[in-house]
């Protein structure tokens, strides 16, 4: 079914949309109809999520605009999803749609019509287009992106903000899988090759090291050969108190 659907998207890529039977998402996350994807951890095993998710569109499976590298890379990924080592993480329209029903504040049970910023486009391809594995044991969180032409900064390159973002979210996934509600206290980053509109690159970051409330976090962007180094960032994030919603918790700091 996989190879089937690899073959469509590659005939399907630049040349129209591709018809691909749409896929499932089982109880525990898993995709069906598109890959063996990985047994899902414990993290997502919330049942009220998962049947929640099953509405939920996932932008982070394949799509027409998707370049033969990005598709080769995600093949890659999805196959080290087989033995349990990596997981594939959905990637929804809003943050609150990544939190198991079970794990909601009561002010976040009521959906509002906000947009996760990365995926502020109803265009595919024009945007952030990416997705992201998590690699538990190491604490390790990947992220394959594609820049679309709407992130232009310098002309044919992407928006340091927007590498900013990828870089951000690639990181805050990695220190929410660590401890929960996090905000972004310090993100440092050092450009070092501009990134090519349309490009692919790897996000890769990890947890450094947790003290109390404080986690430190490093990642680099490279090539997929791996041959260039794009950006390298050291962040800190900072636990939040995850039975208060973050009005609440600014209501506390005045
Ligand atoms: C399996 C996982 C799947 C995941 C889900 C799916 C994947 C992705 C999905 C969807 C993407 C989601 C992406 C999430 C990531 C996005 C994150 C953002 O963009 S956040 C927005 C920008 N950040 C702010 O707006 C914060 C504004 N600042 C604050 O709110 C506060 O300053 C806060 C909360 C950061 C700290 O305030 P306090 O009052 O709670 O704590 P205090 O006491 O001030 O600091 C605690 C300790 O930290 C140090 N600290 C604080 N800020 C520091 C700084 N800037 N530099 C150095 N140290 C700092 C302090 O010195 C203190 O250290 P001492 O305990 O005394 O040792």
């Amino acid at each position: 079914m996989w190879r089937n659907c690899v073959r469509l998207a590659r005939r399907g890529l630049g040349r129209g949309a591709v018809l691909r039977p749409a896929p499932t998402v089982s109880r525990c996350g898993v995709v069906r109809g598109l890959s063996p994807a990985a047994p899902c951890s414990s993290l997502w095993n919330s049942v009220t999520w998962f049947s929640q998710a099953r509405q939920l569109k996932d932008y982070a499976l394949p799509n027409s605009s998707w370049s033969q590298g990005m598709m080769d890379l995600y093949s890659r990924f999805l196959e080290m999803c087989k033995d349990g080592t990596w997981k594939r993480i959905p990637s929804y329209s809003s943050t609150i749609d990544h939190i198991p029903e079970s794990l909601k504040l009561t002010a976040e049970k009521e959906r509002k019509e906000t947009r996760l910023f990365l995926r502020n486009m109803d265009l595919e391809g024009v945007g952030f287009e990416y997705a992201m594995f998590l690699n538990p044991a190491e604490k390790r969180m990947v992220c394959l992106f594609q820049p679309g032409p709407y992130l232009e900064g310098h002309p044919g390159f992407a928006h340091g903000g927007s590498t900013a973002t990828i870089i951000d979210s690639t990181i805050g996934g990695c220190a929410i899988f660590v401890a929960g509600r996090v905000m972004t206290a310090n993100l440092s980053i050092n450009y070092r090759n501009p990134i090519p509109l349309g490009s692919v690159v790897l996000v890769d970051s990890k947890v450094d090291q947790i003290e109390g409330r404080k986690v430190f976090l490093s990642c680099q962007v490279r090539s997929i050969d791996g041959q260039t180094l794009h950006a390298e960032a050291t962040a800190l994030f900072i636990q939040l108190d995850s039975t208060k919603s973050l009005q609440q918790q600014q209501m506390s700091f005045q």
